[in-house]
């Protein structure tokens, strides 16, 4: 039985071989060198729950093969700067084309238009892939536990450390979790959607966050869409949430994302 994981999978093999025949580990570790510094991913979600705040990776997703196109008007420089300018910490954007309509330019623009670290999006499964989101100024990179092994999770977040980039690890069941604690990474994303069956639930995070160390971010991943939604994540311990369809189904993304993260839980407060 093959699920959509598995076919993602197998037409992004395909798809790096014929890239890497065209650019060779060498050529495009030549380009990752020559790219924009590094902006600190991890740190900058740090630094931001320190201050008491959400940290919210605010996700550039034009469409996604659950829910088709979701934006119609989709201008990723001018999505990135209302982003920043309603209070995003980082941003991701999806580069991956036949899921989700995403495009390597499209993360070069976001980027170039704001001061903020940015996650490439995408299905990684070679470290070739991270020299190309280093080369394409990418600061983090994204590896799914539930798509990789973990030899292949190790090589890739040792990838992303020789470049100097945060790594996200997405888990969705204990088990990943388990595999995920063997990385170094501080980043635990937790996705509330399943990426075999689509179905999400924010119960995904309430169930796992238990088990993930006080020495790991936890950050909440799909599905939100409320400040609401938010406040009950936070209870869980959720202090870093990533968020894409329901900002980008907004008129005015600036101020849906300052809605959004209006009435933070501010930690350590009392009322
Ligand atoms: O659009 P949402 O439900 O707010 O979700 C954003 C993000 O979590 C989701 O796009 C995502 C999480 N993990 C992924 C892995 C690949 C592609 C996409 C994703």
């Amino acid at each position: 039985m093959t699920n959509v994981l598995d076919r993602i999978k197998a037409y992004k093999l395909d798809e790096i071989a014929a890239r890497k025949a065209r650019c060779p580990q060498g050529e495009i570790e030549a380009l990752a060198r020559q790219a924009s510094p590094v902006r600190d991913f991890a740190g900058a979600i740090q630094a931001r729950i320190a201050q008491g705040d959400y940290a919210l990776i605010a996700e550039v997703k034009k469409a996604s093969p659950s829910k088709g196109l979701i934006r119609e008007d989709f201008q990723p420089a001018a999505l990135a700067a209302a982003y920043q300018a309603g209070g995003a910490t980082c941003l991701s954007v999806l580069t991956d084309a036949p899921s989700f309509q995403g495009h390597e330019d499209f993360l070069i623009a976001a980027r170039a238009a704001v001061d903020l670290p940015v996650l490439r999006k995408d299905f990684m499964y070679d470290p070739w892939q991270v020299a190309e989101a280093r080369s394409l100024g990418a600061d983090c990179i994204l590896i799914i536990m539930a798509s990789v092994s973990d030899a292949q999770a190790e090589e890739l977040e040792a990838a992303a450390e020789a470049w100097n980039m945060s790594a996200l690890i997405e888990v969705h069941d204990a088990p990943e979790l388990e595999r995920a604690l063997a990385l170094r990474s501080p980043l635990m994303g937790i996705n509330n959607r399943n990426l075999k069956t689509f179905e999400t639930s924010l119960e995904t995070t309430r169930d796992l966050a238990a088990q993930v160390p006080e020495d790991r971010i936890l950050v909440s991943e799909s599905g939100m869409s409320t400040a609401g939604d938010l406040a009950t994540l936070s209870g869980y311990g959720a202090r870093a949430f990533l968020i894409g369809e329901s900002l980008m189904r907004q008129q005015d993304v600036e101020v849906a994302t300052r809605t959004l993260l209006s009435n933070p839980v501010r930690m350590g407060a009392t009322t």
